[in-house]
């Protein structure tokens, strides 16, 4: 197969990390650089070593052909639609947008365009994520009943981009997805997501106009569903899925930012049984399942379909305006 030749939009964190993680992927190369700064985009470019530098107009180049979006949440959705008009696959950061309408709008713009769309929820790809759906759509422990799972860390100061409400700050939009992606995932592998989504008690504490550390218990179908969330409280990633005759536990069920799960552990009956994959630095294989899209002409990856997207923004969404009271 052919490079992947990226531009990377948005020299910041998490973009660093992207970076890294295409060295280690097989298909993918970082071609450009692009800011709403120029000057940043070139200093970013120089210590990653990429052949170009600009602004966001490096997203139209000709020998660009795909586009990682790293910037903040509220940037995202023209960006993104830019880049899908220019013909480009796009990679986009989590969330994909901060409200559901925005999100049906870019997934609109990408069923158009007919390019790959894939939002980069990093837990989704590589060999551990490839176990997970395998063990949950084998059913060994008996129908799933319940996903119960929390991201949670304590930022300090209380500033930033976590903190901001004008940049789609709080602890919902920023992790709370990552738990939630978890239980859409889970819905859709035991054939639920089609089903509708009902909120029983959503527990919010703010800080600084942002949801800071809140939960949700709610059901996908007749899946129940535990999400805890927070930007002022470290938690255990943990997982757990409840089946019929045991669960599926996830010590470990994010990763960190430069590498993914690694272990499984199925317990029942007082028996534990740890199943382990190799780990990747999951943004490289992100990035190589936009080039499988690409080389064989999908929009979408089997991984991260755009209705789970699509889902994943509803509950998010419905979750926040509950957390807001
Ligand atoms: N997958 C993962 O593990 C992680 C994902 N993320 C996600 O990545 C995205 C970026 O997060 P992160 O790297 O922490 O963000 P940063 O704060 O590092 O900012 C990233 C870029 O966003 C742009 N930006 C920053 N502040 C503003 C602002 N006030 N207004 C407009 N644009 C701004 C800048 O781009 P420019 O130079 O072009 O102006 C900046 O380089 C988010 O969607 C976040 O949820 C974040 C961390 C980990
Ligand atoms: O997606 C993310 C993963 O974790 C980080 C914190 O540890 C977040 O800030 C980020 O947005």
């Amino acid at each position: 197969m052919e490079k992947t030749r990226w531009a990377v939009l948005g020299p910041g964190t998490i973009s660093g990390d992207f970076v890294t993680g295409l060295r280690s992927s097989e298909f993918g190369v970082l071609h450009a650089v692009g800011s709403s700064d120029a000057g940043r985009a070139a200093a970013f470019a120089e210590q990653h070593g990429a052949a170009a530098s600009g602004t966001y107009d490096v997203l139209t180049r000709d020998d660009v052909d795909a586009v990682y979006i790293g910037t903040v949440h509220t940037t995202h959705a023209e960006l993104a639609i830019r880049v899908l008009e220019a013909g480009k696959a796009v990679l986009c950061e989590k969330p994909v947008t901060p409200t559901a309408d925005e999100t049906a709008r870019v997934l609109a713009a990408a069923a158009e365009s007919g390019r790959p769309f894939v939002e980069a929820f990093k837990q989704r790809f590589g060999p551990f994520a490839d176990l997970l759906r395998t063990i949950v759509t084998e059913g060994e422990l008996g129908e799933v009943r319940e996903v119960v799972a929390a991201f949670g860390y304590d930022q300090h100061p209380r500033t930033g981009r976590a903190f901001d409400p004008a940049l789609a700050g709080g602890a919902i939009l920023d992790v709370g997805c990552y738990p939630t992606s978890l239980a859409v995932e889970v819905a859709r592998l035991t054939g639920r997501s089609a089903l509708p989504v009902e909120f029983s008690e959503v527990t919010a504490e703010r800080v600084n106009g942002v949801d800071a550390d809140t939960t949700a218990t709610l059901t996908i179908g007749d899946l129940a569903v535990e999400l805890r969330t927070a930007v002022i409280r470290e938690m255990p990633g943990a997982a757990v899925i409840r089946c019929e005759r045991g669960e599926i536990v996830l010590p470990d069920a994010w990763g960190s930012r430069i590498e993914s799960p690694s272990s499984l552990i199925l317990r029942s009956e007082g028996e534990e049984r740890m199943l382990t994959a190799p780990t990747v630095q999951p943004m490289g294989a992100e990035a190589d399942a936009v080039s499988r899209a690409l080389a064989e002409g999908r929009a979408e990856a089997p991984e991260m379909p755009w209705a789970d997207t699509a889902l994943i923004a509803e509950i998010s969404t419905r979750w926040l305006e509950k957390a807001r009271g």
